[in-house]
């Protein structure tokens, strides 16, 4: 039988989808062309935020790589804008001269970003935030320009903002209306969102109407209605979108606001379909994913003739902020109206807010602020359309009390995730079919948690309800990251068999999917091969974290924070007068004594940073690094009268041991000469207490925001006893933690009893780990501040093409 020709135009979210729900229903019913204008395979944009704030790379977010195409037989041609349908000789012409025929036709093109029409507007540094592009030239953008200015404070505009800010440059949000998200969230949650996001360093300027964006060739300003003119290097526009019906109109197919399709997603032409973006429903057309995956769905089945129901029946929107640090849901109907009640929890204190709004006993719409994670159910009652005269109105937003049993309670139908439609019980269906034992290969499976990836939690505690005892959170395997299928300890064992000693190498090697690799990946492969080849790998300076390379803390407002070492919280008269003379020479704002006992040198210019080093003339104290940070210590047998042991001087030695070495996570020491504990020795990653005659070795405490208690290691008598153990127990830690993985958390995984096995029951496998710490320590390098001053092309490297920074002579 000759195969049906099928052209998809528009390579992007909701199209591919569509193809694949095809080719799993009927592989060899089409043959396949699709055109895309960008010149990319089918990517997820919505992590392009994500791309933007710094937390996965482009290279990560394709969904469907050239070789899928191949493997489906899809002819796919990118780069390629479909201009016009033949809908008499049902043909394509493309605007490279092409003509393709066609038996069914899909049009899938989504939107284009609403640019406003202002003078200005086609200026150098005027953009929207759609695509790759746009999102590479914005952080290219941040590595030239300072000041960007996003107008809109929708979904798209914040994330935008947040990301800008991410890249060190300073933000200004304008917003047209007094409270942000106003689509999303009622004023409440809109103000407190403001707040957090204030906090964060974005600036707010709310109730603008921008009237011009001024500059020559390349913006320079934007000038308000009121005549208020602000500085801008770089405009972002995310002012809403609208659908991208251009190729339909030209070929008279009928459009309203979008293509007007029917429930099977067919529009007025015979066998011409369309969907996503681009398609108005029932005179509704949607901006976000969950709705496509319904509709693909839908189409998929029409289009294969295998009986699509009763079609495509509209969506309920949700949608969560995708900005680290805020957490914000919203669905439905949530702003009060005559028709309906309300339900609200405000917590000034925790900073939470819920409401649900009800009519005739049923949920029509949810915001949420500050805790999230009743959305999920939420947002499944008002699908559902559940009564809840039963349920205690109270109860509605109240957590779960036993973490985890909210999917046990879940019907299959509910859906887990949002953004791809997965439900229970598809996803336990696949668990069970396919022995799936992991959030990724439930993903690849089923699609759930392949978007914003926010249902990973309930994908994780449905495996753990699915498998029972099978299950342990902790064995799952943990990838590194999605770049390979390797963990952690393989990636660890592969480097020391195969004596592997360049990052590329290991990607290489050990087949990474990704050529870079990502920013979860390169970091930790640059950690373990400094750890297992300490003589002779030459630190990844680009594979390390922003704060790691510019050896300074970046602060919400693009400045930095500086801190000198103070060995064991013990300074002088010359350091202080540094200090003092420093802050006043570069205006620094605040000086602030931290938790770790040394002085916080806040707000500092990045183009002041090597002059404020050279000026202070004193080590890092690594406050970015993850590494040895600070050993804090009590004041002790010199001057207080319960001392009975010298805290400051042993805190010192242990401080000028282990200082500049690189460890899986930041470590933070104690020492305190009596069991009073004023240096917190007990929430400490290795904390040291003084009693009659000998020292207590605390480990595993941790004093942020899993707190926990140290667990007593052992006691020794000496002091050098004590270095020699902590140099057994960090490097223990080296070698077996994940990186990212804190001590209290790399404890509680292995359990004391094993620490303890090892270190105090096998002494030669102890002086084997004090010998290698022994040369991690002679090999580490010099104090990276006085490096950076003495070495032109390292400051180059670091400020790249930013306008130039030179350390002043002496
Ligand atoms: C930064 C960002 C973050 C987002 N975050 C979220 C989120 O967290 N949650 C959520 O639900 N949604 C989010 N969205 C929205 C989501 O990405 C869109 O709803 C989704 O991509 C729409 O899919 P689509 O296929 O309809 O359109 P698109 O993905 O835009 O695909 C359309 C494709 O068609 C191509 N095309 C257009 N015309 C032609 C033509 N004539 N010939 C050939 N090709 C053509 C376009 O170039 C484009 O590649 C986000 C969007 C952005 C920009
Ligand atoms: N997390 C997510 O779900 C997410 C993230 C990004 C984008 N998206 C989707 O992408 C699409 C585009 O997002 P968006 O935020 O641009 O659209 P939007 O329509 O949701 O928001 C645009 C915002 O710009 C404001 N605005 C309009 N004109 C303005 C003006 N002249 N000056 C200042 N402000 C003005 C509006 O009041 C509105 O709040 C939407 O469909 C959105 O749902 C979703
Ligand atoms: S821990 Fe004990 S010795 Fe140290 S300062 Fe406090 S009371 Fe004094
Ligand atoms: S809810 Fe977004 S990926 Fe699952």
């Amino acid at each position: 039988m000759t195969k049906r020709k099928l052209v998809l135009v528009g390579n992007g979210m909701a199209g591919v989808r569509c193809l694949e729900e095809i080719v799993k229903i009927d592989p060899n019913r089409f043959d396949i062309t699709v055109f895309g204008t960008e010149p990319h395979p089918n990517y997820n944009r919505i992590m392009l935020s994500s791309v933007l704030q710094g937390d996965t790379t482009v290279g990560d977010i394709v969904l469907n790589s050239y070789e899928w195409y191949q493997e489906h037989n899809i002819q796919l041609y990118t780069g390629e804008t479909v201009e016009k349908i033949d809908k008499n000789t049902n043909q394509v012409f493309t605007d490279k001269g092409r003509s393709v025929p066609y038996d069914d036709l899909i049009i899938a093109t989504g939107s284009h970003p609403f640019m406003l029409p202002l003078p200005g507007a086609d200026k150098e540094g005027v953009i929207a935030f759609r695509n790759i592009e746009d999102c590479e030239t914005m952080i290219d953008t941040s590595k030239n320009y300072e000041k960007a200015v996003v107008i809109g404070g929708g979904l798209l505009g914040l994330e935008a903002a947040r990301g800008l800010l991410n890249l060190g440059m300073k933000v200004d949000v304008v917003h047209i209306l007094d409270y942000l998200m106003e689509r999303q969230l009622d004023p409440t949650a809109s103000g407190m969102l403001q707040a957090e996001l204030e906090k964060q360093g974005m600036n707010f300027l709310m109730n603008h109407q921008t009237e011009a964006i001024l500059g020559k060739k390349r913006v320079e300003k934007v000038l308000f209605k009121d005549g208020k003119v602000v500085k801008a290097d770089l405009v972002v526009m995310a002012v809403g979108i609208k659908p991208n019906v251009d190729v339909a109109k030209a070929s008279g197919i009928e459009t309203n606001r979008g293509i007007i399709v029917d429930d099977y997603m067919k529009t007025s032409a015979p066998n011409v379909y369309s969907l996503g973006e681009c398609a108005e429903h029932r005179e509704m057309v949607y901006g976000l994913v969950a709705p496509l995956w319904e509709q693909a769905k839908v189409l998929a089945k029409q289009i294969c003739e295998v009986g699509a129901g009763e079609g495509y029946q509209g969506s309920i929107l949700s949608t969560k902020l995708k900005v680290s640090g805020v957490d914000v849901f919203s669905a439905g109907e949530f702003n009060d109206s005559p028709n309906s009640k309300a339900i609200r929890i405000q917590d000034d204190f925790e900073g939470i807010y819920k409401k649900v709004t009800i009519r005739d006993n049923r949920i029509v719409g949810a915001v949420l602020f500050g805790e999230t994670s009743e959305g999920t159910k939420l947002l499944n009652m008002i699908n559902n359309g559940t009564d809840i005269a039963e349920i205690g109105k109270v109860n509605i937003l109240q957590s779960s009390p036993q973490e985890g049993s909210m999917v046990a309670e879940m019907a299959d139908s509910e859906i887990i995730c949002g953004c791809n439609g997965v439900s229970k019980g598809t996803i336990v269906h696949a668990i069970q079919e396919n022995n799936l034992c992991s959030v990724a290969e439930v993903r690849d499976c089923t699609n759930a948690s392949r978007s914003c990836g926010t249902c990973k939690g309930l994908v994780g505690e449905l495996l753990e309800h699915t498998l029972g005892d099978e299950f342990e959170i902790g064995n799952e395997k943990e990838t590194v990251c999605a770049c390979t299928s390797l963990s952690h300890e393989e990636v660890v064992a592969e480097i020391r068999e195969k004596g592997l000693s360049h990052t590329k190498e290991v990607m290489n090697v050990l087949g990474w999917t990704t050529p870079e690799g990502c920013s979860k990946c390169r970091p930790a492969i640059n950690y373990y091969l400094g750890m297992v080849r300490p003589t002779d790998y030459e630190d990844e300076k680009e594979s390390r974290f922003v704060n790691e390379r510019m050896h300074a803390n970046i602060q919400n407002n693009g400045t930095y924070s500086v801190v000198p070492r103070m060995y064991g919280g013990v300074t002088n008269p010359t350091d202080l007068r540094k200090i003092a003379d420093v802050a006043e020479k570069y205006d620094v704002p605040l000086l602030k004594v931290t938790g770790g006992q040394r002085i916080d040198l806040l707000g500092v210019k990045k183009e002041d940073l090597p002059n404020v080093w050279k000026d202070l003339d004193m080590p890092s104290g690594y406050a970015y690094g993850k590494s040895i940070r600070t050993v804090k210590t009590c004041v002790g047998e010199n001057f207080c009268r319960f001392g009975t042991q010298d805290s400051i001087g042993l805190g010192i030695a242990i401080e000028k041991k282990f200082e500049r070495l690189n460890t899986p996570h930041k470590v933070k020491m104690g020492v305190s000469a009596c069991p009073r504990n004023c240096a917190e020795s007990g929430i400490k990653d290795v904390g040291i207490v003084g009693v009659d005659g000998a020292w207590e070795i605390y480990v595993g405490g941790n004093g942020g925001t899993d707190l926990r208690s140290a667990d007593l290691l052992c006691k020794v008598k000496t002091s050098e006893e004590v270095l020699e153990m902590i140099a057994a127990y960090l490097q223990y830690y080296r070698e077996n933690a994940r990186y990212l993985e804190r001590t209290s958390h790399w404890l509680e995984r292995v359990g004391l009893d094993h620490i303890k096995e090892t270190l105090l029951n096998n002494a030669t496998f102890k002086l084997e780990l004090v010998e290698r710490m022994e040369i991690a320590l002679a090999s580490l390098p010099e104090d990276p501040w006085k490096t950076f001053i003495e070495n032109e092309k390292q400051r180059t490297d670091l400020f790249q093409n930013k306008k130039g920074v030179e350390v002043t002579p002496s």
